[in-house]
């Protein structure tokens, strides 16, 4: 099928080089030329475990192409998929202004029948806007779905190929048939597409996130309260998880979760919600959790320098909201460093991928090594904030010769506070003994 995808970010790349992978003709379009300009170079510009080669293969076998035509995709398109932006407006709600822009450009280029389907996450009530506003413009029959996207970073490439469901959302017979028709060879072993009207499919996302993010928060409060209570949360996390209606998955305590998601989804329903008179409280308390649960490593940190920490030289290991990603957004690393450069405390950062991003932001104002034990050299302290793979079993003789005082900070709760302790360590997790 001939397929455009509007927007080549995290998502509209991963499915512009998924659909094609699977024998589709896929133009990806954007309206940065820089990125354009990227791709067709042969460069990919996010880390994203394996899209690189996805993304070689199908453009050499000639079935993926770059431009910033947008138009001129729109009407090659039997498809077009809407991946663009959504990011949290002023007052809350989702800024659906890059949406509505390429909804207009399609209003104006429908040369013939097309699907017009969201990929990017859209409030209750967008699939009726887009095609107000399409239609305000178009001569031409079309069709609008919502097709919401579930990929994680950092796994995506496997979750859109290999997808838990596929939820297309239409009013209309005829674009749910093309969509079903384009997903079948994704959920070849069993059926796992559904189909709903959008709104249900547009809601369906949002509560997918909020749920999630909603066990996030329920444990990083209950690792609060194992402290006071002198109970370990990594027993307790082991001990809940083993009931298989509970589960094992999206448990872990930490600094409090972060990315483009989450954060920006839960302000996003709690304003839909809001609109129609209903408060959603588990939401709202979820956020809340989650904005105390972000400062708390800043705040064991100045505790245990007595509030002192001017002068003071603090090791970050982990930028990224997440292992394997480069994305930044809403990451717990920045809460923490602007608090510690707040305080008059100098730091010294290590990320595998995401410290070209973080110079960004911060220029010559922290230090950023190359090496993670670079970073931890001649520190006072080491915070680990992101739970990549190199930070689990460091080589902790090393970092009590090179700390200068041993005290570790373990903000995913990966190390051994006994076995640290012994070492002479002061060890300090989330929720933990
Ligand atoms: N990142 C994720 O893990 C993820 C997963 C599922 C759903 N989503 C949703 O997908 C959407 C996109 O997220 P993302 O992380 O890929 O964003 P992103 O910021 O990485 O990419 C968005 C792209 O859209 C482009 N763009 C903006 N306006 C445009 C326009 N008018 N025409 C053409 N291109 C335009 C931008 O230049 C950018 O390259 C969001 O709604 C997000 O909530 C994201
Ligand atoms: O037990 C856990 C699991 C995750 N996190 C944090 O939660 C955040 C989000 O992680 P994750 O959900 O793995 O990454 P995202 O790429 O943000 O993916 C979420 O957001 C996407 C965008 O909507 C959805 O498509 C995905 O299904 C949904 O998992 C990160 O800061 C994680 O560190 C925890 O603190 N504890």
């Amino acid at each position: 099928m001939q397929l455009a995808v509007v927007g080549t970010g995290y998502v509209g790349l991963v499915a512009g080089a998924g659909f094609a992978d699977f024998g589709n003709d896929v133009a990806c379009v954007d309206v940065s030329a820089a990125k354009i300009e990227m791709l067709k170079r042969g460069e990919v510009p996010i880390y994203e475990p394996g899209l690189d080669v996805l993304i070689a293969k199908n453009t050499r076998d000639g079935r993926l192409r770059f431009s910033t035509d947008v138009a001129g995709a729109i009407r090659d398109a039997e498809i077009v998929f809407i991946a663009v932006g959504t990011p949290q407006a002023d007052d809350g709600s989702a800024d659906l202004s890059a949406v509505e822009a390429v909804g207009e450009t399609i209003g104006k280029n429908l040369n013939n029948f097309k699907v017009i389907a969201t990929k990017s996450t859209v409030p209750v009530g967008t699939a009726d806007r887009l095609r107000q506003i399409i239609g305000a413009n178009a001569t031409q029959p079309f069709a609008v779905a919502s097709n919401p996207e579930f990929l994680k970073e950092g796994d995506a490439v496997n979750d859109f190929m290999k997808p838990d469901r596929v939820i297309i959302g239409s009013d209309d017979p005829k674009a749910r048939e093309i969509l079903r028709h384009l997903y079948n060879p994704f959920v070849r072993a069993s059926d796992r597409i559904q189909l709903m009207d959008a709104r249900s499919a547009e809601l369906t996302k949002y509560a997918a996130n909020a749920l999630l993010a909603s066990r996030i928060s329920f444990m990083n409060d209950l690792a609060v309260l194992a402290e006071k209570l002198g109970a370990d949360i990594e027993l307790v996390r082991k001990g809940v998880g083993a009931d298989p209606r509970i589960g094992t998955k999206f448990l872990f305590a930490g600094p409090g979760f972060g990315g483009s998601c989450f954060p920006k989804d839960l302000s996003a329903i709690l304003y839909t919600a809001g609109s129609v008179g209903h408060d959603l409280e588990i939401v709202r308390a979820t956020e809340r959790i989650n904005a105390r649960q972000k400062r708390l490593l800043a705040s064991k940190v100045s505790a245990h320098f007595d509030g002192a920490l001017k002068g003071k030289t603090i090791a970050v290991w982990g930028l990224a909201f997440k292992p394997q990603t480069d994305d930044i957004r809403e990451a717990p690393a920045l809460t923490l460093i602007d608090a510690l450069l707040e305080a008059g405390a100098t730091v010294q950062a290590h990320d595998p991928q995401a410290m070209p991003n973080v110079r960004a932001i911060y220029g010559s104002r922290i230090l950023l090594s190359d090496g993670m034990y670079g970073a931890a050299e001649g520190a006072d302290a080491l915070v680990v904030v992101t739970e990549w793979h190199e930070y689990r079993r460091p080589d902790f003789h090393r970092l009590k010769r090179i700390l200068s005082a041993p005290t570790l900070f373990d903000g995913r709760n990966i190390w051994e506070p006994d076995e640290l302790r012994g070492m002479g360590f002061v060890y300090t997790g989330i929720g933990r003994k």
